[in-house]
């Protein structure tokens, strides 16, 4: 019997394919690159899966150059924004991801991201490495503290869970939450689930941790920045276009916040003189979240049991 065919459009862990090669005939783009989308049409044609990333457009011209015996698209990501998920779902593709592996590195990520800002670490760090360090100086760089505060949670899933259980024992103040329903973890940390208003106005520390849906693309924007106190500081983790960019510019230049710390960023990767890298209230990150060894691991073996078991096991 021929054997089924699965093409890995990234260099990923060899462990993971190693397991795919216990299964099916596996191509792998093998760079740590894109694959071009031309190579990209090419080589998925005839096989019976897709392992994507988030850098791949699954789209109907992909699913079209596959063929239609093509059964599951894997991808090594929580977020399925780069997949068209109506169209699988027409062609009874199954569309898997990997929601759990990832979400304490996220989590982990998340507060040293907030915490970084919040004590202006990175200026910190400039002023050494620019040789502006002198003597110990009572006012120089000083930043907040997370004690007695609010953090805000906007999206209450596996890693704001983390984010708020994480800062609990630093001694927040209090936990307020937003989500699309309550959530029943909010409980075990006393957070508190409020309206979005609510959220802006009060939290001291605002973290976007929500998916990329219809209801959350660009719902932290110029009106957002209006509710939320000057000494607020934004940490965006999840995706990009939840924040509107040139409302987050102004909002930092005019300092009617105090600062953000964003992983994630619209567009995606910020073109390197984008007015938010020098911004000296602002750090940004390569959307680098999840990416301790053992997550990204986990998220490559998890991505390939995915495949095993809607191919295999079924
Ligand atoms: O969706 C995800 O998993 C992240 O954005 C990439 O790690």
């Amino acid at each position: 019997m021929t054997r089924r065919r699965v093409y890995v459009t990234r260099q990923v862990h060899e462990e993971a394919v190693d397991l795919l090669k216990e299964h099916f005939d596996v191509g792998v783009w093998a760079s740590d690159e894109v694959v071009p989308r031309a190579e990209l049409l090419e080589q998925v044609q005839g096989v019976d899966t897709v392992f994507c990333t988030i850098s791949d457009n699954i789209d109907a011209k992909l699913l079209d150059a596959a063929g239609p015996q093509l059964r599951v698209v894997a991808t090594m990501s929580v977020g399925t924004q780069h997949i068209d998920l109506a169209e699988c779902k027409r062609r009874d593709i199954v569309v898997a991801n990997t929601p759990d592996v990832a979400a304490d590195s996220a989590a982990e990520f998340t507060v040293a991201l907030l915490l970084m800002v919040t004590r202006r670490c990175l200026e910190g760090a400039e002023a050494v490495v620019n040789g502006e360090w002198g003597l110990w100086k009572p006012m120089w760089i000083c930043g907040n503290e997370v004690v007695n505060r609010t953090l805000g949670i906007l999206g209450f899933g596996r890693v704001g869970f983390g984010v708020a259980r994480r800062l609990k024992p630093f001694g927040v103040k209090k936990i307020l939450y937003n989500d699309v329903i309550q959530s029943s973890m909010g409980a075990e940390l006393q957070a508190q689930f409020v309206d979005l208003d609510t959220l802006f106005r009060e939290s001291d520390f605002l973290v976007v941790s929500c998916a990329l849906t219809g209801l959350t693309r660009n719902l932290i924007n110029k009106e957002t920045f209006d509710k939320m106190k000057p000494s607020a500081i934004l940490i965006n983790t999840s995706r990009g276009p939840v924040v509107n960019t040139a409302d987050l510019v102004e909002a930092l230049r005019s300092g009617q916040i105090a600062g953000a710390g964003l992983d994630v960023t619209d567009p995606e990767p910020l073109p390197p003189n984008h007015p938010l890298i020098n911004l000296k209230n602002c750090i940004v990150t390569p959307h680098i979240g999840t990416n301790s060894t053992k997550a990204r691991l986990n998220m490559a073996l998890n991505t390939a049991r995915n495949i095993i078991d809607t191919l295999v096991r079924t």
